[in-house]
């Protein structure tokens, strides 16, 4: 992605947030979940949710489901087994029976369209691992997701404006965020990027891979090629669990012949990674890193959310790659759409409720969306430039080749006795024959290249290379759809205006004729605040034990991490040589790279031996794993005498490296120096529970 000039004004406009709630999974509807047990509450909160027989828990024979979604409303209510039920309310909410094609055309249709005349758009899912953004934003071969969608609906939109007079120019991108690193996903080895820019410009990627395409079916072709590159694994609560944050990018370049202006709109599609909690995705060692690193940076997405909507100077955008590169979605130049996706399920109550509360804080959220206006950046002006430079030197060529050349001499005849003067006029011959035929062939790629950059751009009235044309009828239904989901929305609005008119209006509309009247409204009045007051206050305790529940758990992955730690290195400890280790200690984690680096090697330290080998008294390396338990080393050595001790040192500089590099020794009482301790051992507890 380039950089682009930032525009001057804006109009403000909120972030949209649109909650859906996924079905109850068949693992979630078979298996019988403690917690469910444990939270059986006695009333029949169920009826409150719903009319419908409740779906109920087979073993337990406990209601499962905890949320109840007002799709007329825009409003999730989630039941609350220790006291009053959850309401909040969203610009759309989707229960599990609504379709992606009905969430596309109500929320996502008009922000594609804004893309298309110039607007900057990011759709993006989050939400706990399972809850469904995969589906939404993919989807499958027989439930298109968000984003297949919105490349259809370009390229219908391409299409049918195709004109003589418009040119089009669509590019996308794919990366993703895996542990820290942004990889290209479109590239052959997926190679590692850079993100750069500034504060004002938002981000840009230079080496990123950019892919021209003409077709929806060739966006999706695209798509697919990036997502066998992208990073998924199996845990207990996805079988296909996306491990990286992933980002579509697509460029539509618009040119207007008569005004002369280019209009740049980009579209961000992004499937997050879902936050989880270690118990209950049963990680394993590899996949704790990148629990923790997907963790880590939704928690900052979470910091930059709370920071907007609660206005703060600071932004911390620079905390994580993730946040740097949704910088311009959350308060920057874009349109943006958050898809909050949640599960129905009790056992999910914690994180439902936290991923409603996030994005209910969105909602505040104010970015500042402009039209990309003829930036500096637009990769359609350049190819013009470039067909227009290649043009003028095709015409210069073809005027030169018009101008009366020299005739060629006329062979020699017999006459012509030198036979010398016969070579050198063949010569010339052959030269100019060649040269025209050199001319001849740079013509010819020129004009290839033309035809080359004019197939990258969609031109023309009936759109002659356009694939997926819609007919007339086709784009009328679609417009209708679109009328419906704004009067839709329209309506949520409403109602929502309405339930809270209602609640202030039977207050302002009381007029008292007693004194006792208004005493009683007053206590009415009071007892409303009082109740807001201790749902407040819930929500404080409730959040306290969320935090605590989340440090708790961030406390069970250092352990877990640290373990594995101390695993690796006592297997170090144990099959790394004595000579190796110095090499090893002057190993450096570089916490910006994510790298162990090996400081320069000084020159005096030994070759590093096989590990296995130096230990092994010559084994092969593959006796390392049928290894006899090696005999415990010393724990003690003799007190040695100072000059000695001196001497030693001075003449093994690598052995002083090693000391130096280690923990200090703890003396033992009676001047009986401990046997430096492995790193192993040097962990101490940490990590022990
Ligand atoms: N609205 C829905 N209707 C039917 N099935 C759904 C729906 N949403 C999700 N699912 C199913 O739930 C499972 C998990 O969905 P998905 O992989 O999209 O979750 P995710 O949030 O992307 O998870 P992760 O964060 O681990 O990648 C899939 O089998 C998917 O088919």
């Amino acid at each position: 992605m380039e950089k682009s000039a930032r525009p001057r004004t804006a109009l403000n406009e909120c972030v949209k947030v649109v909650v859906r709630c996924r079905p109850l999974s068949e693992r979630e509807k078979n298996e019988g979940y403690e917690e469910v047990k444990k939270a059986r509450p006695e009333q029949k909160w169920y009826e409150r949710l719903s009319t419908k027989t409740p779906v109920t828990n087979k073993k337990f024979d406990a209601p499962l489901q905890v949320v109840k979604v007002w799709p007329e409303r825009g409003a999730v209510q989630v039941y609350n087994p220790k006291g009053q039920d959850k309401l909040f309310t969203y610009d759309a909410a989707y229960d599990c029976t609504a379709d992606t094609q009905t969430m596309y055309d109500e929320m996502v249709r008009p922000l594609v369209a804004s893309v298309l005349d110039g607007f900057n758009g990011c759709v993006f899912a989050y939400g706990q691992t399972g809850t469904g953004k995969t589906h939404t934003m993919e989807g499958t071969a027989e439930h298109e997701g968000v984003i297949p969608r919105a490349f259809r609906h370009m390229w219908a939109h391409i299409e049918n404006s195709a004109s003589p007079d418009v040119t089009h120019l669509v590019s996308c991108s794919y990366i993703e965020l895996y542990l820290e690193d942004v990889r290209d996903l479109l590239a052959k080895d997926c190679k590692k990027l850079t993100i750069r820019g500034q504060e004002l410009n938002g981000f840009y990627i230079p080496e990123m891979t950019s892919v021209v395409c003409k077709s929806a079916a060739e966006m999706v072709r695209v798509m697919r090629a990036g997502n066998r590159n992208r990073a998924a694994g199996r845990t207990d609560m996805n079988e296909h669990s996306s491990r990286s944050h992933a980002v579509f990018l697509v460029t539509v370049e618009t040119a207007h012949r008569k005004t002369n202006r280019i209009r740049v709109g980009k579209l961000n599609l992004v499937d997050l990674a879902g936050s989880e909690r270690q118990r209950k995705t049963g990680a394993s060692a590899e996949r704790l890193r990148e629990a923790s690193r997907i963790n880590q940076a939704l928690s900052s997405l979470g910091n930059v959310i709370s920071a907007l909507a609660e206005n703060s100077p600071h932004v911390p955008y620079r905390d994580s790659k993730l946040t740097r590169i949704l910088q311009d979605s959350l308060g920057g130049n874009s349109k943006t759409i958050m898809i909050a996706n949640i599960g129905p399920a009790s056992y999910n109550y914690d994180e439902t409720i936290t991923t409603l509360r996030y994005a209910h804080r969105a909602k505040a959220i104010k970015n500042k969306p402009v039209r990309n206006e003829d930036p500096k950046d637009a990769k359609l002006r350049e190819y013009q430039a470039e067909i227009e430079r290649l043009r003028t030197l095709i015409e210069q060529r073809r005027v030169v080749d018009k101008k009366p050349k020299r005739p060629a001499k006329p062979r020699p005849t017999p006459a012509d006795n030198s036979e010398e003067e016969t070579v050198s006029i063949e010569n010339e011959n052959i030269l100019a024959e060649s040269t025209i035929e050199q001319e001849k062939n740079k013509t010819e790629e020129l004009e290839h290249q033309i035809r080359a950059l004019e197939e990258r751009l969609v031109q023309g009235g009936g759109g002659k290379d356009l694939l997926n044309n819609l007919n007339e009828t086709q784009l009328i239904l679609e417009q209708r759809n679109s009328e419906i989901a704004e009067r839709k929305k329209r309506e949520v609005e409403m109602q929502q205006k309405i339930e809270l008119e209602e609640e202030t209006a039977t207050i302002v509309t009381n007029t008292f004729t007693t004194l006792q009247q208004e005493v009683d409204h007053k206590t009415q009045r009071l007892k409303k605040c009082l109740s807001k007051y201790a749902c407040l206050r819930e929500e404080m305790v409730e959040q306290r034990e969320a935090h605590d529940s989340e440090r708790r758990e961030l406390e069970a992955l250092q352990a877990a991490l640290i373990a594995e730690l101390r695993r690796r290195l006592l297997v170090a400890d144990s099959f790394l040589p004595d000579a190796g280790r110095p090499a090893v200690l002057r190993a450096r984690y570089n916490e910006d790279a994510d790298v162990w680096e090996l400081r320069e090697h000084s020159g005096v330290e030994p070759l590093v031996s096989r590990p296995g080998r130096g230990r092994c008294g010559g084994a092969g390396a593959e006796n390392v794993l049928a290894l006899a338990p090696l005999p415990l080393p010393a724990t003690t050595r003799p007190y040695p005498r100072r000059a000695l001790a001196h001497q030693q040192s001075a003449a093994s500089p690598v052995k002083k490296e090693a000391e130096m590099e280690s923990v200090p020794v703890p003396r033992k009482p009676g001047g009986v120096r401990a046997r430096p301790n492995t790193a192993h051992q040097r962990l101490g507890t940490a990590g022990v529970r």
